[in-house]
């Protein structure tokens, strides 16, 4: 039966994005519909971070079992049963999922409308019968896996993110094609709970992460067994006997270090393609809309604004930084714009991310070569090492780093982590970039003994390492000392 809608606001995903712009929007008492074609939650509870960190906490498990010789506890090699532990991801999917649900955003007063939706004009969506004619609309339609042009990909059952979840047997050799957070994320946990695993790299892997602490984490994944093939390219996918088999090539300066030859054959039970995300904006009309986009995502303005005004674009679906956190931080600035007309502008400056590998690594605002190319002399990068922090030694969880920028006035531009508790620290660090915060406040505040906090903390006093030195400060406290 047809129907018609006329909300203030109509919302185009239930994913991150979505989500917090329909439910902040309801809270306000704004009419509000929500259109989802799949699942509740998106990517983040579906396919993405839940399932992704579930299946990181059954892999750190394992570990723990396989680690205990330094602490005088006799390590085992744990039986895995990987069906349970994908009992246990698909568990922790429903423990989140009524928070998502249907039930409870009707229940917060915004009607959801399941179904596909497609822009029909300017101010209209059509979703099966329904006609939507909003004030104002946002796209939060998300993303799904780019595929990359290699040769032969679709004559392979490879993997996703969209299936790879939903292994119940644990893959003998699972190949990986890119080397980012996925891609990482699965490798460790894959090659934890009992798989070969190879990772092949076009490029350099976590390459929008810190340089100078990104090898910790390769290192790391290494020692473990998983197997890394970096500036590797992939010219061809085909089945094999054991399931597919890659043919890859090494440019001059080739990845490998036992300098094989140019041209190689990698076979695999599985294949994971982890290669980066394509914006989901197929079939959703975008032209009779008068919204602009390219490959790369929905063209937006600082204040996340298409080219048609009357319509927000927000979350993985602009392409930018592609994060759920980010997605919450857009729904913030749309509601802003949208029900109090106030100015909002993205500040990707204040951005934090962190990849969940055993160490974890983290990155907040400024990269140090961004931060040196708008600093020149005027940055002063310190560094602290995780084996001067007290609770690392207590742990052994020593390898590790904290690398802070601050620029003009002592002020924390940018922050770069990698280690044991990596995000967890990224959280203070991030309040200090978003709010401006300066060296001397970072290093001004009480840190609780024994915590991985207080590297932080160290690494602003080391910022002052050198003030004891300086001859007037000097002087200062030897003319103090004469009043006794
Ligand atoms: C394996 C993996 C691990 C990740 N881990 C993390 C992590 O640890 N931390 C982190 O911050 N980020 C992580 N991410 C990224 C994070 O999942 C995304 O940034 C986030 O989910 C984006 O939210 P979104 O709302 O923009 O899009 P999505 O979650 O993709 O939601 C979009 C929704 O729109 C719906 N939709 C699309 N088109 C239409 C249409 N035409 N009509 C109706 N509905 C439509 C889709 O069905 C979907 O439900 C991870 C991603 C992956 C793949
Ligand atoms: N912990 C987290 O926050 C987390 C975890 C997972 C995913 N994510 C989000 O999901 C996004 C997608 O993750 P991703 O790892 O797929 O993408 P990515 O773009 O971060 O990394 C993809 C990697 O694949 C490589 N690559 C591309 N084509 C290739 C080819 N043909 N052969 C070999 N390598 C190739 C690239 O050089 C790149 O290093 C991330 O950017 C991130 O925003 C976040």
């Amino acid at each position: 039966m047809s129907r018609q809608l006329t909300p203030d606001i109509c919302v185009i995903g239930a994913g991150s994005a979505g989500l917090s712009v329909a439910a902040g929007a309801a809270a306000f008492g704004v009419p509000v519909v929500l259109v989802e074609r799949a699942a509740m939650g998106g990517d983040c509870l579906n396919t993405g971070c839940i399932p992704s960190k579930s299946l990181l906490a059954a892999a750190g498990m394992a570990a723990s079992r396989r680690a205990g010789a330094a602490f005088g506890v006799a390590p085992v090699d744990p039986a895995i049963d990987f069906a349970a532990a994908k009992a246990h991801l698909r568990s922790v999917i429903s423990a989140i999922a009524p928070h998502d649900s249907v039930e409870r955003f009707e229940g917060l007063g915004v009607t959801v409308v399941q179904g596909e939706a497609r822009f029909t004009g300017r101010d209209t969506l059509a979703v099966g019968e329904t006609t939507i004619r909003a004030r104002r609309f946002v796209i939060a339609t998300g993303s799904h896996p780019f595929l990359p042009p290699v040769p032969g990909l679709e004559t392979v059952p490879f993997l996703t993110n969209e299936s790879i979840f939903g292994l119940e047997a644990c893959p003998e050799h699972l190949l990986i094609l890119g080397g980012g957070p996925i891609g990482l994320e699965m490798a460790q946990a894959h090659r934890r709970l009992g798989a070969r695993v190879t990772v092949l790299e076009a490029g350099r892997a976590l390459s929008r992460d810190d340089e100078e602490h990104v090898p910790l984490v390769i290192e790391a994944l290494k020692a473990e067994g998983v197997e890394f093939l970096e500036r590797t390219h992939v010219a061809r996918v085909e089945p094999g006997e054991a399931g597919v088999v890659l043919t890859v090539e090494w440019p001059e300066q080739g990845g490998r270090s036992d300098g094989a030859g140019r041209m190689g054959r990698i076979e695999g039970s599985h294949l994971l393609v982890a290669t980066g995300r394509a914006p989901s904006i197929a079939g959703l009309g975008l032209d009779l809309a008068g919204v602009e986009f390219s490959a790369r995502g929905i063209k937006v303005d600082e204040g996340l604004r298409t080219s048609n005004r009357r319509i927000y674009a927000i979350g993985d679906v602009v392409g930018g930084l592609q994060f759920t956190h980010v997605a919450n931080y857009h729904a913030g600035l749309v509601l802003r714009s949208a029900l109090f007309r106030l100015p909002a502008k993205e500040n990707r400056e204040i951005v934090p991310w962190v990849t969940y590998t055993t160490p974890e690594i983290a990155q907040v605002g400024l990269l140090e070569a961004e931060a040196r190319k708008r600093y020149g002399t005027r940055l002063r990068a310190v560094r602290v090492d995780y084996a001067a922090n007290d609770r690392a030694q207590a742990e052994r969880r020593t390898t590790g780093k904290v690398k802070l920028l601050a620029g003009p006035g002592g002020r924390l531009v940018g922050a770069s982590l990698v280690g044991a508790n990596a995000g967890e620290m990224a959280n203070l660090l991030s309040l200090a970039v978003s709010q401006g915060l300066t060296m001397k406040q970072l290093a001004g505040f009480i840190a609780p003994y024994p915590t991985y906090g207080e590297i932080l903390r160290r690494a602003a006093l080391a910022y002052y390492a050198e003030v004891p030195k300086r001859g007037l400060v000097r002087a200062v406290v030897r003319i103090l000392r004469l009043f006794g």
